[in-house]
């Protein structure tokens, strides 16, 4: 076999023993049984790789293949000592059941070991959701996005959208320990615009995750409509995705959504704003979101990117600031901004030549200034959504009641469909 073919299925092999993926692992050894002691660059064999994860099933499946108990990896480790110093006990059990000896390992490679180790184990998984509580079959497709499909069903009666995520991000993109970690922090995330994140599937394939069901359409549908926003709505609308992200800003494990859109703000049936699908760049971690866009074709999100996410470079919250005025900039307008060019054109427009999208229509004292803030290519003049909040609350108090025909821009007004630097 070719080594560089080698590499890729001791890659492959690792990443099974990694996921805790018996059956993967199972089918790659009736490939080659040799691998079972297959090791890499750090001499660390598949043991050391389960032992260190705490992947008790494959190790199971390892020790029974004959893989070797006290192969030491390149810092002295043996997989015994990796599970010792992680406190993993039932995978330490298993390994001296089976009559792993005991090695202290070096102080490098413990400190190594410790980097790599896995974020804590949730303890109780009371948010994992059994999908045969899930109706799939008569589920209503509501949504496909970049991710994977969304689908409209009952769990134990109970309405709720349920996220089924693209198989081919399981595998090379995502941990399912890291997924588990990821969900356990967003089961706690509460507050009135934000959509209720309710469980997940992650045991089982396909993974899913489930939220409260809202049945007001999102913003972009609302927006897609041409009725005539007025000013008030429109602020009150920002006051509620402002909340709701100035909450998930404010946490103590601060949460940046970085998918800002109007498809992702969701209305319930009293028209209150809600931000969804947060947390979902951390949860997949996508570190090539823009290979994920390509493959899927869903580009919407280009469109409202802020310019350093788009290329690349360094970011923090101030990104669903910059998202978070060009909506605003739509709802005034009633256009998406740079609507006469391809989200991804747009976008580079954004981030490479600095323009904005040109504002033609009737904005409340003050508004026109705080979008241009929040879009500012120098990020920290972008006000916290704390901050935001404030102003918004403070605009609708002083806005005085303009005529609603003046905001009938998008049928009314002919918006030339132009663009400027700013
Ligand atoms: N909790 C929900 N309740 C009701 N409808 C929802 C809910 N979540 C999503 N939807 C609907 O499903 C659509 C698709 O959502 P989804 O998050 O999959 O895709 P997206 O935001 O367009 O894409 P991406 O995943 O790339 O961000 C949304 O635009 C919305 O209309």
């Amino acid at each position: 076999m070719e080594a560089k073919q080698q590499l890729a299925q001791l890659s492959e092999l690792h990443w099974a023993v990694r996921n805790d993926d018996v059956g993967k692992l199972t089918e790659l050894l009736e490939q080659d049984r040799n691998l079972v002691n297959a090791s890499d660059y750090d001499k660390r064999t598949p043991l050391h790789i389960a032992a260190t994860h705490d992947c008790v099933s494959v190790a199971k499946v390892l020790l029974s293949e004959g893989a070797a108990l006290n192969v030491k990896d390149r810092w002295g480790n043996s997989p015994r000592s990796e599970a010792e110093s992680a406190g993993y006990k039932e995978m330490v059990k298993l390994l001296k059941d089976s009559g792993a000896e005991v090695h202290a390992g070096s102080p490098r490679g413990h400190a190594e070991s410790l980097i790599q180790a896995p974020p804590p184990r949730p303890s109780n998984l009371d948010w994992e959701i059994d999908p045969n509580e899930i109706e799939l079959e008569t589920s209503e497709l509501i949504g496909k996005g970049s991710f994977g499909e969304i689908r409209k069903t009952l769990w134990r009666g109970t309405p709720v959208a349920v996220k089924t995520i693209r198989p081919s991000l399981h595998n090379d993109r995502m941990v399912v320990k890291d997924f588990q970690h990821e969900v356990q922090l967003l089961v706690k995330v509460r507050h009135p615009n934000i959509v209720q994140f309710i469980g997940a599937v992650t045991r089982q394939k396909p993974l899913m995750l489930v939220t409260e069901y809202l049945a007001g359409g999102d913003l972009h549908e609302l927006l897609q409509k041409k009725e005539a926003l007025s000013p008030d709505r429109i602020v009150k609308y920002a006051l509620d995705i402002a909340r709701g992200m100035s909450y998930l800003h404010n946490r103590t494990k601060p949460i940046i959504h970085r998918d800002l859109k109007p498809r992702n703000i969701i209305l319930d049936e009293d028209q209150e704003l809600k931000v969804g699908d947060f947390g979902l760049s951390k949860l997949i971690n996508v570190q090539h979101l823009h290979d994920v866009y390509k493959m899927t074709g869903e580009t919407g999100s280009y469109r409202y990117m802020a310019p350093e996410v788009f290329e690349h470079n360094p970011y923090d919250k101030s990104v669903d600031v910059f998202s978070f005025a060009m909506m605003l900039y739509e709802m005034f307008e009633g256009l998406p901004p740079f609507d006469d060019k391809e989200a991804y054109e747009a976008a580079t427009l954004v981030a490479r030549d600095g323009l904005r999208p040109v504002m033609k229509a009737t904005y409340p004292p003050g508004m026109e200034n705080l979008i241009k803030r929040c879009w500012s290519s120098y990020t920290p003049k972008r006000p916290p959504f704390a901050s935001i909040v404030e102003e918004l609350e403070k605009m609708l108090e002083e806005m005085p009641a303009v005529p609603k025909d003046r905001l009938h821009l998008r049928d009314i007004l002919h918006i030339r469909r132009t663009v400027h630097p700013q």
